[in-house]
């Protein structure tokens, strides 16, 4: 199933347990499939893209990694970068792991090492933004660069997202920017929102607040914005209602293969990517669509998103 494996760890994430749990994931793979492993530990930025990118002319067919989203995204990008790449899976070690949720990965490193046991082959979207990739979501708006990595205990329905705006509310602007969206129909929206997130799955910060029909490899984005320049209790409010239950007056909802997000606003509309600092605008959203190959575990207990 794995043929030649390659196990890229980052040996700071996941309390600093990642090189044992990347041994860990070695014996089950080399026990169950008698495959070759071979673990490399990152020591900073970009070592995950890197091999990753190497992995192809190195002979790996399958290339995991250990670590949160930033190793995740580097690995990811990493194996964007040829035409031929060999199949990709991963042990999340983060905070909020946006994609293994949406994937059914366990959230317990341990039982994810174990679920290699039994997996199936499935395809996965990528999404383009500008010159980069991601793989979860990004933010239109003023949120701080630690928003989407939040350290929450709390991780059911608000989870994440009620401690960042419990704890970031003064970072939010109350100013609306005046955004334009085109999307792959052509169809144009112009609004007002202090909040526009567009993701691959349903989950975001942690929670499933996107369309449930969103699967991992459909090929769509989804974008929810928030209109008008709402103060963050109108905000609340509206994230713990859920924000596929559609309301059309305080939500825009749309989903497509492409947007495209323009602005007149004189002054800089931030935006943020996975977590971190993202481009200026305009902005160019595509979906790669089944961009890779992936393991996933074949009993997954729940409906996917
Ligand atoms: N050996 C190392 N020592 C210190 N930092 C490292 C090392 N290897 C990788 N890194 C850094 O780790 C960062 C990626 O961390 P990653 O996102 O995987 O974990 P995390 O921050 O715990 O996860 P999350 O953000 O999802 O909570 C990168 O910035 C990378 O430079």
């Amino acid at each position: 199933m794995f043929g030649r494996t390659l196990i890229i760890a980052n040996p700071v994430a996941g309390k600093g347990e990642g090189q044992e749990y990347a041994q860990a994931l070695r014996t089950v793979l080399e026990e169950t499939y008698q495959n070759e492993c071979t673990i490399k530990v990152t020591e900073g930025d970009d070592d995950a893209f890197e091999w990753s990118k190497q992995a192809i002319d190195e002979g790996f067919e399958s290339v995991l990694c250990l670590g949160g989203d930033g190793t995740v995204s580097q690995t990811v990008a990493g194996l964007l970068q040829n035409k031929e790449r060999p199949r990709f899976a991963f042990i999340p070690l983060g905070t909020v792991n946006d994609l293994a949720r949406a994937l059914g990965y366990s959230m317990n490193p341990q039982k994810a090492i174990e679920r290699m046991k039994d997996v199936e082959i499935d395809t996965l979207d990528i999404g383009q933004i500008n010159d980069q990739y991601f793989i979860n979501v990004v933010a239109v708006g003023p949120i701080p660069e630690s928003v989407m990595q939040t350290d929450s205990d709390d991780k059911n329905r608000l989870g994440a997202f009620a401690y960042v705006i419990d704890g970031f509310t003064a970072f939010f602007s109350e100013k609306g920017y005046d955004l334009h969206i085109v999307d792959a129909d052509g169809v144009e929206t112009d609004i007002v929102s202090n909040l526009l997130l567009i993701g691959l799955t349903n989950s975001i910060g942690g929670i499933e607040i996107m369309n449930p029909e969103a699967k991992y490899n459909d090929g769509l984005m989804y974008l929810a914005a928030i209109r008008g320049h709402n103060p963050m209790d109108t905000i609340r409010g509206v994230l713990e209602g859920g924000i596929f239950e559609t309301d059309k007056e305080r939500l825009l909802l749309m989903e497509s293969s492409q947007f495209q997000i323009t602005t007149q606003e004189s002054q800089d509309v931030p935006t943020n990517v996975d977590g971190d600092p993202g481009p200026a605008l305009p902005l160019d959203l595509q979906v790669l669509h089944q961009a890779l190959e992936i393991y996933v575990p074949r009993n997954r207990r729940r409906i996917l998103g």
